[in-house]
């Protein structure tokens, strides 16, 4: 039977970024090589990063990003692999428009291009704003095994390339994937990448990008899936892998170019079969992650690649003692160490006394920088001269702390982390221009009781390892307050975070309407009270900065409503 050895390279692209993309292929193609391998697959759009936006419609860049495919295909013969098939993803353009490609490089050659056909348009994406479909697959013949390729949305929907594939009778169907994280969406991949095997008929080799990109962060969650759906391999989620895989298929068709369906087949052949070798051992299945794993290793991939990849390499958060400002700063320790992050005291003269030894507890656990600048003197000044009183007041003091965090950003070159969470970004339960400052969110995504399920399961993680947990007990387990006046706590202002949440889940995520609110069980005054802060809220989230995105619908691209709105739900 014919044999093919495939690569998964499940790598860490950076948009825009040719240069390196370019030498992440050479190195992680040469790692194959190095593995015997005959094919190695990248994920999707891996030369230009994903997703690139508009610079898709910038023509400058498609001609350097075909450039440097070209480049590419030398580069590795140069390398000494140019026998090895490269499955690599980039921005094309031809008369018809922009496009989403992939090639495979072979000899120093782009030997076959194929353009995505279906392009997803919802949610985060806009691909039918970019690019123009395509309806050619190209089919390579790699040890006289034809070896068909699907670009990401293209497994997502019902008929077209896969069902095409399965008709023009290919032996192994290869996928390279931009799939961004959300929660529960592997429990989704690998029944769909099943279903699409059964349907080509073949194995499917399923490649995903791993890392973050603004908003966005891949898990990778690469597979390999049997012709009866199978699962013969799985990559681990959110570092960089490479997955080797052992075939031995029948093969043995004889086929010839020309039209299926609306599809238009050629057929490229590149080595005819090898000699038998042994097999690898069967790869192994790397069990996804549990939920809350999942989300905090998503917003550590998503933290540490929008700094450093945007040429951080320190961040500076104030650490109030309470629940959000403890989880941001683990996340960042995990990110980038313990020595990249800078924790600021800011008390002013409603602070309580645990607001500062929490903090300083968090700082003594594990070893941020931690510093105290009081800011009861700056708010005096602003008060005094601006005759402020009751909320003008409180919201002085977050400000004169979003001023003294950019102050330090300024001055130190760290990035400044926003510290607020989902439920506050809904309900607008902060200061816009005060403790909304920051360059970067690293939990705007997480609702306020997920913020604290995560901070219980990071300190039991610790625990588990014989690690001292980061997160001082006090500030998992006190009542939030915003402390900006005396004995303030934020249930003042809002409902009790666990009913406020559910009717988030429905009213945000589920974008559900009055009727479905009150199906669901919620009263009208909690349904008014919520709908009301969430409606009037809209231009503080347009201003809040970028944070990573781990749910179905994140505040963003995700869900975009008019800030001038006159809709009110019921
Ligand atoms: N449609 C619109 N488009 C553009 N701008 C608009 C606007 N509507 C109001 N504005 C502007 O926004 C201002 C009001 O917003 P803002 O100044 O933020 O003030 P505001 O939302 O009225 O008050 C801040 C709230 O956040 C709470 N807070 C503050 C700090 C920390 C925390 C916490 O625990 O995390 C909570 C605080 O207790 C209070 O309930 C208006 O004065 C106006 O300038
Ligand atoms: N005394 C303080 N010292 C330093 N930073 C503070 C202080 N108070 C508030 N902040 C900053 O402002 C953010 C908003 O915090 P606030 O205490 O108002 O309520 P919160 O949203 O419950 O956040 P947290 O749970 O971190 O306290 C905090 O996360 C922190 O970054
Ligand atoms: N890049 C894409 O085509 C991604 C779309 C796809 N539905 C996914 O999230 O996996």
């Amino acid at each position: 039977m014919p044999q093919i050895r495939i690569a998964l390279a499940q790598v860490n692209a950076t948009v825009g970024g040719l240069d390196g993309n370019a030498s992440l292929v050479v190195e992680w193609t040469r790692k194959a090589a190095e593995s015997g391998a005959h094919l190695v697959v990248f994920p999707e759009m891996v030369l230009t990063g994903y997703p690139v936006e508009d610079l898709a419609i910038r023509s400058s860049f498609a001609r350097a990003s075909r450039a440097a495919l070209e480049d590419l295909a030398v580069a590795l013969d140069s390398a000494g692999l140019g026998g090895v098939a490269a499955f690599v993803g980039y921005l094309d353009h031809d008369t018809a428009g922009p496009r989403n490609a992939a090639s495979v490089l072979h000899g120093g050659r782009v030997v076959a291009t194929q353009y995505k056909h279906h392009l997803p348009n919802y949610g985060v994406f806009d691909e039918r704003r970019y690019f123009k479909p395509g309806d050619e697959l190209d089919v390579v013949r790699i040890n006289g095994l034809e070896v068909g390729l699907v670009i990401c949305e293209d497994l997502w929907q019902d008929g077209g390339p896969i069902a095409a594939l399965g008709a023009a009778g290919v032996d192994l169907v290869i996928s390279p994937n931009a799939s961004p994280y959300e929660r529960k969406k592997d429990d989704v991949r690998l029944p769909l990448v099943a279903s699409r095997a059964a349907e080509a008929g073949a194995p499917l080799a399923y490649c995903n990008l791993v890392g973050g990109q603004d908003e966005l962060v891949f898990d990778g969650d690469s597979m390999v899936v049997g012709a009866d759906g199978v699962l013969l391999a799985r990559a681990p989620q959110f570092v960089e892998h490479l997955l080797v895989m052992d075939f031995s298929l029948p093969g043995g068709g004889s086929y010839s170019s020309g039209a299926v369906g609306e599809f238009t087949v050629e057929r490229i052949a590149l080595s005819e079969a090898v000699p038998a070798y042994a097999p690898l051992p069967a790869p192994r299945i790397f069990e996804p992650l549990s939920d809350e794993a999942e989300v905090w290793h998503a917003l550590v991939t998503g933290l540490r690649d929008y700094v450093r990849k945007n040429g951080f390499s320190s961040v500076v958060l104030g650490l109030s003692g309470g629940i959000d400002s403890a989880v941001v700063a683990a996340l960042a320790i995990d990110a980038l160490g313990a020595s990249a992050v800078h924790g600021v005291s800011m008390p002013s003269i409603y602070s309580s006394d645990h607001s500062r030894s929490d903090a300083y507890e968090m700082a003594q656990r594990t070893g941020l920088h931690y510093s105290v600048e009081p800011i009861a003197d700056m708010v005096s000044v602003f008060v005094s001269q601006l005759s402020l009183t009751g909320l003008a007041e409180e919201n002085i003091q977050a400000r004169c702390r979003g001023m003294t965090l950019m102050a330090l950003s300024n001055q130190h070159g760290h990035l400044v982390l926003a510290t607020g969470n989902k439920t506050e970004l809904a309900v607008g339960y902060s200061t816009i221009y005060g403790d909304a400052v920051g360059g970067f969110a690293p939990i705007k995504d997480v609702l306020k009781t997920l913020v604290w399920d995560l901070a219980r399961w990071r300190n039991d993680e610790a625990f588990k390892r014989g690690e001292q947990p980061p997160i001082p007990e006090n500030s998992i387990v006190k009542p939030p307050s915003a402390e900006l006046r005396p004995g303030q706590v934020d249930t003042d202002s809002l409902p009790d975070y666990a009913v406020l949440d559910d009717v988030l889940d429905d009213y945000v995520e589920g974008d559900r309407g009055y009727d479905d609110l009150i199906a669901a069980g919620f009263s009208p005054e909690l349904i008014d009270r919520v709908v009301g802060m969430v409606d009037r809220a809209e231009y503080k989230r347009r201003q809040y900065p970028p944070g990573t995105k781990i749910s179905a619908k994140a505040f963003g691209r995700d869900r975009r409503l008019p800030i001038t709105n006159a809709w009110r739900e019921g």
